[in-house]
């Protein structure tokens, strides 16, 4: 089978290109911002050392900046964590696939490799100036992006609650409906991303619900059918489903509800949580988002969501939500690669009835990035990644998709040029093959 080359910004006028020119540095410029505006809070914490670490992380900031604006080579990673020696083996491997004298760079390697080294290089920068290590420079933007988006928090756990209270009288049609619904608001809810928005707000202001109808020619996969049969063929047995997660704030919230109606409706008895090891794509949720989030939803004096809070940490309490956190997410691999590189977490997917893989960039590491036709099948692009019945329930941000019609592609970019990373179209992408 032929696979098609990576996307990069070697390809001038590609959304790739457009990103590693002018969207990564606006991201850097404004970690660089964050890190002067916390000054007093690590002056406060650590005194004059807190200072130190400050300037040390400015300081090595800049100069990753400089070297991405100047295109310079691709250095090795050397803060000595346990991924430290993946990353360098890979930055050899990206120098075996070039020519005598050729070094990766960040305009001619894969895309994918160079955007998920900058955010490997700001978790250095950070893990270089003790004693601020630990902060995560994007944590202000996580928790305020959920705080904005609190209206839309509240109507979805109410009608999460509302609906739960009636279950029991509920139609099998009644239930998948309901299913189907809250499988577009986690969806939907993946439009919430500080990266695509270069760090921007972009909360989500309104319900979500309401729109949902309007929203639903916009989905130009939907396999929500195969979803529900793998879940709802041999209901009440033991049934595990895997969310690999995406972005906290309020995807993180449609994430919880889809997890919490798949328990209701005995589609499953147990969901299990993928997160990232490090800060990750500016929105991407770590362990500290989860804990934020709940502990955020107990703190409030609204009935439904403080319910939602105390349903959800006991699913996390009684184990019938297990979290997992592997440092192959917050590496530069296709996940075709994953059986070789993380044996351990290819066996854990394995054990699962189906995966949940959220948002553009597992879309991306799922296809491998690749200029893949649009119509290739989804299995293909897939290539020897078939761990479990798996979904990608993404909204398109980047210009990789496959699975389409004839045509479909082309008749969308007529109209609408930016139809591949405006965060308009979205898809619900089923592969059963293992
Ligand atoms: O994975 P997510 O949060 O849905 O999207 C990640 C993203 O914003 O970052 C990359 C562009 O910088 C693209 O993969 C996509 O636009
Ligand atoms: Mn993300």
């Amino acid at each position: 089978m032929d696979i098609p080359c990576s996307l990069s910004a070697r390809f001038e006028g590609s959304f790739a290109y457009f990103t590693v020119k002018d969207r990564l540095p606006q991201i850097l410029t404004k970690v660089i911002d964050t890190v002067h505006r916390y000054k007093h809070k690590f002056l406060e914490e650590y005194g004059e050392e807190g200072i130190d670490g400050e300037k040390r992380a400015l300081a090595y900031f800049s100069k990753l900046r400089n070297e991405m604006q100047t295109d310079k080579p691709i250095i090795p990673i050397i803060d000595d964590l346990p991924d430290t020696h993946i990353w360098n083996e890979y930055l050899q491997y990206q120098k075996s696939l070039l020519g005598d004298g050729e070094q990766p760079s960040w305009f001619r390697s894969p895309w994918l490799y160079v955007e998920c080294y900058l955010y490997r290089r700001i978790h250095e920068g950070m893990t270089l100036s003790p004693p601020i290590s630990t902060y995560d420079v994007f944590m202000e933007a996580k928790n305020d992006g959920y705080l904005q988006s609190e209206n839309a928090v509240i109507a979805l756990c109410t009608h999460l609650q509302e609906f739960k209270t009636n279950i029991a009288d509920t139609s099998e049609a009644g239930c998948k409906e309901a299913f189907s619904k809250l499988l577009q608001v986690s969806l939907w809810g993946n439009k919430c991303d500080l990266s695509i928005s270069g760090g921007q707000d972009n909360s989500q202001k309104f319900s979500i619900l309401n729109s949902l109808e309007s929203f639903k020619s916009n989905i130009l996969v939907d396999n929500t059918e195969s979803v529900w049969q793998i879940l709802s063929q041999k209901k009440n047995s033991s049934r595990r489903v895997d969310i690999v997660l995406d972005n906290a704030g309020f995807e993180l919230i449609t994430d919880f509800v889809l997890a919490d109606i798949l328990l209701s409706l005995k589609l499953a008895t147990e969901v299990h949580f993928h997160a990232k090891c490090i800060p990750w794509y500016v929105s991407d949720t770590t362990k500290r988002d989860i804990d934020w989030t709940i502990k955020q939803l107990l703190s409030t004096n609204n009935r439904w969501m403080s319910k939602c809070g105390e349903i959800w940490k006991e699913n996390l309490k009684k184990g019938r939500w297990v979290y997992h956190e592997h440092l192959f997410w917050t590496l530069p691999h296709e996940f075709c690669s994953m059986a070789q590189t993380a044996p351990d977490l290819y066996s854990e997917l394995q054990k699962s009835d189906l995966v949940l893989f959220k948002g553009d960039l597992n879309y991306r590491k799922l296809t491998g990035d690749r200029k893949w036709d649009f119509t290739v099948p989804f299995t293909q692009a897939l290539t020897t990644f078939h761990p479990a019945p798996l979904c990608s329930v993404r909204t398109l941000k980047s210009d990789v998709q496959v699975g389409l019609k004839p045509g479909a592609g082309e008749q969308l970019a007529v109209s609408e040029t930016d139809w591949m990373i405006s965060g308009k179209y979205g898809i619900i992408q089923f592969d059963a093959s293992v």
